[in-house]
């Protein structure tokens, strides 16, 4: 395959979207940081943050600091990029809209691309698909005229089965490898023939491969790959006996990858006798959020954001409970700090432009508990000293994952318990999706069966509850020019701060899009106290101001001959190809403008990199692995 030079990357992004990511790598010390004190939880107080009297305001920072951090990023980059992937499998990879890879991606990839077997203990929804389908496609490289398949994938359910050949032809979209999927309760006729095509790979349940084997006495000699994916499940549904016979037809040359939930014994004895001396690779993130931490997610609309928080702090928080609400902007803490004080609440607020001598002040009376409320930006918060405390609120959700484990890390600590609320609109969901990624747990939609213990969950918020607070709101602004005027402040700033905010990952975009974000339940805790018939008339509430027509009035009778239609028809087909256009365009340039050189280079790994993420990766023998 041709070289191709990499060229150097045009930087077009504004300046405060660099400040970001500056933030973003600072953020990743402190992250750092938070770990170290996860260890020694007998410390009343988390470390300092490194020290913000050189910003000068939340958005601008000094242009020293902003080349430190560039270089630091460059050493220290873990992302796709630095895996030393071909061009077709990296162009899949964007085009799939994978930003960054996810923690057990950042640890498995580089070790299956150095030829290693491997164990990995990792749950659903980490993208551990993509783990094994990756550096399996850098290692097939492209089609090969010669017989039999290259790469076997095992899987428990057809349903699984389905998932993987489907990421299979999305993510390998550019290596023209070809794929035959052998379930259970298809056409057996039609499995010969995918097979007599001479398929790359295979993606089969144990059940039906044996029995296609068997039946086609179909040899696995050119077998140099092999993925036992959910073995747990595999073993829990009896396949035991297949895979052994499986793996006894497998020539000893070949590289195995065993993914699981679970290792039970009977799967470190599998994986002791099928597997060369693996590493194993454990995906810890629990211990990065403390195990008394609730999370509890909101899914509102930003204008109803202030009557939410309202909302938690007069009946969710409890009076001796202390809170810090994280804001986008200073000039959210301004008007926010206004409304809460007219509405009753002491509350303490820092910003970086905030005079030194104010700022003490602030958080001495924090710290003192004169304050129950702290109102914080995420660069003012560095640098500052305050205790434990039971609650944050995400008041506008982060846009990294690691920010947010940043914000939540002096939460429950000290055998104390806590809550992180956070409060997502919609274009904040795919952020949350990320997060999720980053933690290695599904998203749990709220379903009616969720109680308040639940945690994790993403619900809404009942309309009478956003009433309530509005129309005190209301009255609150009508009464004060001053309220009125910082919440206009407020929002022109969030325009300029949604410009700053990095993107998520298209994948999360279109993985949103595809979800009914307007039939999500309640969310337990705010819907406690309330009626079931009560909760069925608010989700109905909530479909109708949820409801987006797919067409305009003029367009309701398909057959509509009408001028007025018709126009509207052109325009919409003519947006709609300019859309695909942009779209296309914007995709390309992403692959061109982040594309790696072909030779493969060594995966970097350097001590940061290991200390902040969630994997660990070691050489354990496989009996420590049963412990
Ligand atoms: N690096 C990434 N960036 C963004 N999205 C990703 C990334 N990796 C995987 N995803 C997406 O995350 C979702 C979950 O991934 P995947 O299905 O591989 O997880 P899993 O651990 O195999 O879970 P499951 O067992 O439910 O299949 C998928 O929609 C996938 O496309």
């Amino acid at each position: 395959m041709a070289q191709r030079k990499k060229k150097p990357m045009k930087r077009k992004k504004s300046s405060t979207h660099r400040d970001h990511e500056l933030q973003s790598d600072d953020e990743e010390f402190e992250v750092a940081a938070g770990i170290k004190d996860d260890q020694d939880t007998s410390s009343r107080r988390l470390p300092r943050f490194p020290a913000s009297s050189e910003c000068v305001s939340d958005v601008e920072l000094d242009t020293r600091e902003l080349t430190r951090a560039q270089n630091k990023k460059k050493k220290k980059s873990g992302g796709f990029q630095s895996m030393g992937l071909s061009y077709p499998v990296y162009k899949g990879i964007m085009k799939k809209g994978y930003k960054v890879p996810t923690p057990i991606q950042k640890k498995t990839i580089p070790v299956i691309l150095n030829g290693k077997d491997v164990v990995a203990m990792a749950r659903t929804g980490n993208g551990k698909t993509a783990a094994f389908l990756i550096p399996m496609f850098e290692k097939l490289k492209a089609p090969q005229a010669q017989t039999g398949a290259r790469a076997l994938v095992l899987t428990p359910t057809r349903e699984l089965a389905l998932q993987t050949m489907k990421f299979t032809k999305e993510l390998g979209k550019f290596t023209g490898l070809k794929t035959a999927l052998i379930l259970g309760g298809d056409s057996m006729d039609d499995q010969f023939a995918a097979l007599h095509e001479n398929p790359d790979i295979i993606i089969g349940t144990p059940g039906r491969l044996m029995h296609v084997i068997k039946e086609m006495n179909l040899k696995l000699q050119a077998v140099e790959y092999v993925v036992f994916d959910e073995a747990n499940r595999l073993f829990e549904m009896g396949f035991a006996e297949q895979l052994q016979e499986i793996i006894r037809r497998l020539p000893d040359a070949r590289q195995t990858l065993l993914f699981s939930a679970t290792l039970p014994k009977m799967i470190v004895d599998f994986a002791r006798a099928g597997l060369t001396e693996p590493v194993l690779i454990r995906l810890d993130v629990d211990t990065k959020l403390s195990d008394q931490l609730k999370l509890s997610f909101f899914h509102l609309r930003l204008d109803d954001k202030p009557a939410l928080l309202l909302h938690l702090l007069r009946n969710v928080v409890k009076p001796q409970e202390q809170t810090v609400v994280f804001v986008a902007t200073k000039h959210h803490v301004e008007h926010l700090k206004e409304l809460l004080m007219v509405e009753g609440f002491e509350c303490a607020y820092i910003y970086s432009a905030l005079h030194q001598t104010a700022r003490k002040i602030n958080i001495g009376r924090f710290v003192h508990r004169k304050a129950m409320v702290l109102l914080v930006t995420d660069v003012s918060a560095r640098g500052i000293d305050i205790p434990l405390l039971d609650n944050v609120i995400n008041y506008n959700f982060p846009s990294k994952a690691k920010l947010f484990l940043h914000r939540v890390g002096r939460v429950a600590r000290a055998g104390k318990k806590g809550t992180a609320f956070s409060l997502v609109c919609t274009d904040e969901v795919p952020y949350l999706y990320d997060l999720h990624l980053f933690l290695g747990r599904p998203i749990q939609l709220a379903l009616p069966e969720h109680t308040q213990d639940s945690d994790d969950v993403f619900g809404c918020v009942p309309q009478s509850i956003l009433d309530d607070e509005e129309s005190q709101l209301l009255t609150a602004h009508e009464n004060s020019l001053d309220l009125q005027n910082l919440r206009r402040i407020s929002e022109n700033s969030y325009k300029q701060y949604l410009k700053s905010r990095p993107n998520p990952s298209p994948e999360s975009i279109k993985r949103v899009k595809n979800t009914d974000l307007s039939s999500i339940a309640v969310h337990p805790l705010l819907g406690s106290g309330l009626e079931p018939m009560e909760l069925d008339r608010l989700l109905m509430v909530d479909t109708i101001k949820g409801y987006k027509a797919k067409s305009t009035i003029f367009e309701i009778n398909s057959n509509n001959k009408m001028n007025a239609s018709e126009v509207m028809r052109a325009k919409r087909s003519q947006d709609d190809r300019l859309v695909d256009k942009f779209s296309k365009v914007r995709a390309e340039r992403i692959v061109e403008h982040t594309l790696p050189t072909v030779t493969r280079t060594e995966p970097q790994h350097n001590e940061d990199e290991q200390e902040d993420d969630e994997l660990q990766v070691s050489n354990d023998s496989m009996q420590e692995c049963s412990r």
